[in-house]
């Protein structure tokens, strides 16, 4: 049983609340209240697995754990207010160093105007953060990944591969001597959730959303999926920054598409929006990129096919999955 299937293995078959907007299946919940809906989203970052002391400080270690969750309120189309946080210490982890951590949440949060508003504190083996980040949102007016519809073009915002390309540099060294490693580190060190961006769009009628944490042939696929469409996708269209050329084609390829960690936010709009949202993105500062297109086809719908190296091709899953086994 894989991540996904597990899920799918713990997933009630109806709500008993009548509140529930949306339970489990997208990156956050939505619970309506009288003026507006209620965004709910918790990520647990683990040492070794989401981290390592030689890949993040642990002031990035706090500020990572909590922008992941402020990403997921973002591709709901929300904004974050509040967050918990519980936490696993070790004994080695040193009182200055639990500090920094928390240092790395007040930066983020301040940024955002969110609070601390509680969490739990054990101890453990495994340095271990949970955070569970409250947002809001216009009643009626999150965004799904069932709301793609046929004729919709995908877009993507900022660079894919950044990330994966910062934890490889971090990992293995920067073995091309490039100048721009250090925008790849911070890029992993300390992604920015495409907040502002997304409060922007409300004037966009429907709009799709995905945020990128495991990569977006994951993301992607998860569009597809819920809202039973199409997606197709042309490689040469995902943006990516020229330093990435620096490195081989193959590693290129795998961290554009499944390396994940950039927090960027996969959508799809209708056509005749794309205007919109370009002068959305212009006034945001927000690079975005069509990428693709939204289709019917009763033979394909449910799944992503990508045109790469002259090829049109299915693009499985392949990301980043917990519980391989
Ligand atoms: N153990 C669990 N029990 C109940 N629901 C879960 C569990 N794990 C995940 N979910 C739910 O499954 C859905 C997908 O979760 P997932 O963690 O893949 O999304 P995400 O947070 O957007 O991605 P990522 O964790 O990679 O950032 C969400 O609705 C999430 O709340
Ligand atoms: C030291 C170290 N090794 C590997 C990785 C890569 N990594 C770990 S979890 C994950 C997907 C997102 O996780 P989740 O689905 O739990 O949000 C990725 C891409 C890392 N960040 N640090
Ligand atoms: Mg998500
Ligand atoms: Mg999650
Ligand atoms: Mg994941």
């Amino acid at each position: 049983m894989d991540e996904f299937q597990f899920i799918q293995s713990v997933t009630p078959k109806f709500y008993r609340q009548p509140n529930v907007m949306k339970g489990i299946g997208d990156d956050a919940a939505i619970i309506r209240n009288q003026h507006e809906d209620t965004i709910l989203t918790v990520d647990t970052m683990v040492d070794m697995i989401h981290f390592s002391l030689k890949t993040t400080k642990p002031y990035h270690v706090g500020y990572r754990a909590l922008a992941a969750n402020i990403s997921d309120i973002a591709a709901m189309g929300g904004k974050p207010t509040s967050f918990l946080v519980s936490i696993v210490i070790p004994d080695d982890w040193q009182d200055q160093q639990l500090n920094e951590i928390y240092q790395g949440m007040k930066d983020l949060a301040k940024n955002f105007q969110m609070d601390l508003i509680g969490g739990d504190t054990v101890s453990g083996k495994q340095l271990t953060l949970t955070i569970t980040v409250i947002g809001s949102v216009p009643q009626g007016r999150a965004r799904y990944r069932s709301q793609a519809k046929q004729g919709d073009i995908v877009f993507v915002t900022g660079t894919l591969g950044d990330s994966a390309c910062g934890l490889h540099i971090l990992l293995h060294g920067n073995e091309n001597e490039h100048d721009n490693y250090e925008y790849f580190i911070k890029r992993h060190q300390m992604p920015m959730p495409r907040v502002d961006f997304v409060q922007a769009c409300q004037g966009i009628t429907r709009m799709a959303l995905n945020d990128i944490s495991d990569g977006i042939a994951n993301e992607a696929n998860e569009i597809a999926l819920a809202s039973n469409q199409l997606i197709e996708l042309d490689y040469n269209k995902i943006p990516c920054q020229s330093d990435l050329y620096h490195f081989s084609e193959a590693d290129r390829s795998k961290w554009i598409l499944s390396g994940g960690e950039d927090f960027e936010l996969i959508g799809t709009i209708p056509a005749n929006e794309w205007d919109i949202l370009r002068k959305v993105a212009k006034e945001t500062n927000t690079k975005i990129s069509q990428i693709g297109v939204v289709k019917n086809n009763p033979e394909k719908n449910g799944s992503v096919w990508i045109y790469q190296h002259d090829r049109y091709a299915k693009l499985n899953k392949s990301g980043y999955t917990h519980l391989s086994r």
